[in-house]
């Protein structure tokens, strides 16, 4: 697979002398759908503008599409279509104008037919000679991703695109970003819902105070997710495994006073009930036990309390 955003070393310190991002490294599949988690202050939007160019990055590289985001600034920001958290619209244009006038000013030439069909696949064609301060907040969010789609960006970044939005108003939005990703457009999220990450990425990064915890593949976290752990408590501490229950990849807790066997809930068989059989035939003897459910909020919530 080929990076279309590639971030090597990236730092920013703000003039304040506040490091925002530490040495942050990532690298973006072309037509991925990765989704930024992180806690307010994590660094995600500086992130995001460090990529678009509109943050200087203190020091690091930044490729798009190959062109290097400071040295071939024009170029790289062609590729890349920038949704913002905040809503900063022209309140008495109308929605063709205002999506129109994005296009020009990357000077690309006129084309209603494309701006129609944008207009059309974010449900606001009806809509296209209204005046903006008569959209609700939705459709206002749907205008600054089309003024983003405007010029034809291979990567769109859309900054919290459902903060505040309703739940109904939340999963139209998932179904939009599901279409651009089936049009070849590389898409990268932050957001503060795990569930949402959960719903459209191919890939999670976790992010906090500005280094990146975790990249990994949403399959392979869903896999994490349906893991169980079963804590076995002992009635006499023991200091290594015995080897009958080798097999079990059981580890030691609380200084030998439990054991804890992790299984897989979407599995055939746990292997619980052999696991206690084998147990007993290795001499151990059981005085209480519980199961703990993994699930992406934890692994997230974990990874963040670590990093405090
Ligand atoms: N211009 C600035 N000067 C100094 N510090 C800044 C500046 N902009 C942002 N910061 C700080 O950098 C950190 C990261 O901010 P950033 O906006 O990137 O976080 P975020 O993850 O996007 O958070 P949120 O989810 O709240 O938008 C925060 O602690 C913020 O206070």
């Amino acid at each position: 697979m080929s990076s279309i955003v590639s971030v090597q070393d990236l730092r920013k310190s703000y003039a304040d002398g506040f490091e925002a991002l530490k040495n942050v490294n990532l690298e973006i599949e072309e037509g991925e759908i990765l989704a930024l988690l992180g806690p307010n202050g994590a660094g995600k939007t500086t992130l995001i503008s460090t990529i678009c160019g509109i943050t200087v990055a203190t020091s690091g590289k930044i490729t798009v599409g190959g062109y290097d985001t400071r040295s071939e600034f024009r170029e790289a920001r062609a590729l890349i279509g920038l949704v913002p958290q905040e809503i900063n619209l022209e309140p008495f244009e109308t929605v063709k104008r205002t999506v129109q006038f994005s296009r020009g000013l990357f000077g690309k030439p006129r084309n209603d037919a494309l701006l129609d069909q944008i207009l059309k696949d974010l449900s606001l064609y009806d809509k296209k000679d209204n005046r903006i301060m008569t959209l609700s907040g939705g459709m206002k969010r749907r205008v600054l991703i089309a003024k983003a789609l405007s010029h034809e960006p291979r990567v769109l970044f859309l900054d919290e695109p459902t903060a505040g939005v309703d739940v109904e108003l939340r999963k139209d939005m998932w179904n939009v970003v599901a279409r651009l990703k089936e049009q070849g457009v590389t898409i990268i999220l932050t957001t503060h819902y795990i569930e949402e990450a959960e719903a459209i990425a191919d890939r999670v990064g976790v992010i906090n105070k500005g280094e990146i915890l975790l990249i990994q593949d949403k399959a392979d976290l869903m896999v994490q997710m349906g893991q169980k752990r079963l804590r076995i408590e002992l009635d006499a501490p023991v200091t290594s495994i015995p080897a009958a229950l080798a097999s079990y990849q059981l580890e030691i807790a609380d200084d030998g006073a439990a054991l804890v066997y992790t299984y897989d809930t979407k599995g055939e068989r746990t292997g619980i009930t052999t696991l206690l059989n084998d147990l007993q035939g290795a001499g151990l003897k059981m005085v209480d036990m519980e199961t703990q459910q993994s699930s992406l909020e934890e692994i997230f919530v974990g990874l963040v309390r670590e990093d405090a």
